[in-house]
């Protein structure tokens, strides 16, 4: 089947077409600044030596967007029909275990969500509308970050506090990056020749957001992010854990409103708030090499606080086959992996330095010692790919 992924941002689509017979994306593309008065795209096939480039007209939306991607995957450039469209949706609450067809109950079940991912869920909303419009024979997948992490059980996803929150308003800790926490778990069990019921491992998914999941036997049973995908581990705009009086002390000695506050803790800090360089790994990287001690520092507190995550989620599981390494900072840094890992010895975890350095740009592979207990490896997830299998699950049961 080619399955049609499509991943909506508030002012953003980004989309592949993915064979699953093959697994290869036979077309992808951005789609970037929508809404504003220069929205921008790029498109790229396999057929093509370039991408094509262009602009939409002033204000155009993500239905426009749909519209030029679908005149694009139909065209000599790439050719081919598709049989269904899955959608990558954030926060799906209590209310989605697995994919689903977004019938009108599951749409009106998602926007009940909407509030607890304000940035994520209406734009994910959004894209499936406007995806219904221009594709109307095709059935619309959701698929939802949440879902894997549903496994969790109330110790793991209550909070401590009065228990009416949850039972009246759903306050709870749900977890995200679902779709690359069970594809990296499933690679690892294959790399490590178990099947997946018999693989326990800690999943790090390091990009811009980032989360660490630990699986039991296959299952998730604990996770970092929480109601909201800012909790747990620094990232490249949000704090993560911070002293929740930091909230009311913003407020009240500094007069701040709970939208400065929120669009603060999720926008400008972070490496961002700590370097005032940049939230990009890449230049955090280059500005220590050439002595910046913001930088270092920033890097400093990532390392630590990401150790101290893999540490904590280490105490939720009884064995640990492995540790796994994902997203753009996991797959490519190899200083973050070195100097995580150097903090984790006494969980077992040996590093092999050589191997580590090779490991990166598509070569996935193992980075720990033949003598180390807990194995360490780097895999580049891929979160199209997970939807796209289980879009055709679905569509294909029906
Ligand atoms: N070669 C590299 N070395 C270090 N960091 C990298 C490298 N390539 C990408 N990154 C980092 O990966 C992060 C983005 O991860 P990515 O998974 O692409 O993000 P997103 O969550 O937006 O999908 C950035 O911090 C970027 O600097
Ligand atoms: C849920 C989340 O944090 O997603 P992203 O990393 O795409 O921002
Ligand atoms: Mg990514």
């Amino acid at each position: 089947m080619n399955i049609l992924v499509i991943n909506c941002g508030s002012s953003s689509l980004k989309f592949s077409v993915i064979d699953t017979l093959t697994g290869a994306d036979l077309a992808r593309g951005l789609f970037d600044k929508l809404g504003s008065d220069s929205p921008k795209y790029k498109m790229e096939s396999d057929k093509l030596a370039e991408a094509v480039k262009g602009d939409l007209p002033a204000k155009a939306s993500h239905k426009e967007a749909l519209n030029t991607l679908a005149e694009f995957v139909a065209s000599e450039d790439v050719n081919v029909s598709i049989d269904a469209v899955g959608h990558r949706v954030v926060h799906g609450g209590e209310a989605f275990t697995s994919a689903c067809v977004m019938d009108e109950a599951a749409i009106k079940a998602v926007e009940a969500c909407n509030s607890l991912a304000p940035l994520h869920n209406p734009a994910n909303l959004l894209g499936i509308e406007s995806s219904k419009q221009n594709f109307p024979d095709l059935p619309q997948v959701g698929v939802f970050d949440t879902a894997f992490h549903q496994t969790l059980q109330p110790e793991a996803y209550l909070y401590p506090l009065p228990i009416e929150l949850y039972k009246k308003h759903g306050i709870r800790r749900y977890g995200f990056h679902g779709s690359s926490h069970k594809y990296v778990a499933g690679e690892a069990a294959r790399i490590l020749g178990k099947p997946l019921s018999e693989t326990s491992v800690i999943t790090a998914h390091l990009g811009n957001g980032c989360s660490a999941a630990a699986i039991e036997n296959g299952v998730c049973v604990d996770t970092t992010m929480g109601l909201t995908p800012l909790e747990g581990m620094v990232m490249g705009t949000r704090c993560g854990d911070i002293d929740p009086g930091i909230i009311f002390h913003l407020k009240r000695a500094l007069g701040m409103t709970a939208d400065d506050i929120d669009v603060m803790l999720n926008k400008k800090s972070g490496l961002l708030g700590l370097s005032d360089i940049s939230n990009d790994m890449r230049t955090l990287r280059e500005a220590s090499t050439e002595g910046n001690e913001a930088a270092k520092l920033a890097v400093g507190i990532f390392t630590r606080r990401l150790a101290k995550s893999i540490a904590s989620l280490r105490a939720t599981i009884e064995d640990c086959d492995a540790l796994i390494f994902t997203g753009g900072i996991g797959e490519n840094d190899a200083l973050t992996r070195a100097e995580t890992m150097q903090r984790l010895a006494h969980l077992g975890i040996e590093i092999d330095p050589e191997a580590n350095k090779n490991r990166g740009k598509g070569n996935d592979g193992i980075i720990s010692t033949k003598n180390s207990s807990v194995k360490a490896i780097v895999i580049q997830t891929n979160e199209e790919l997970m939807i796209a299998r289980e879009t055709e699950q679905i569509v294909g049961s029906k």
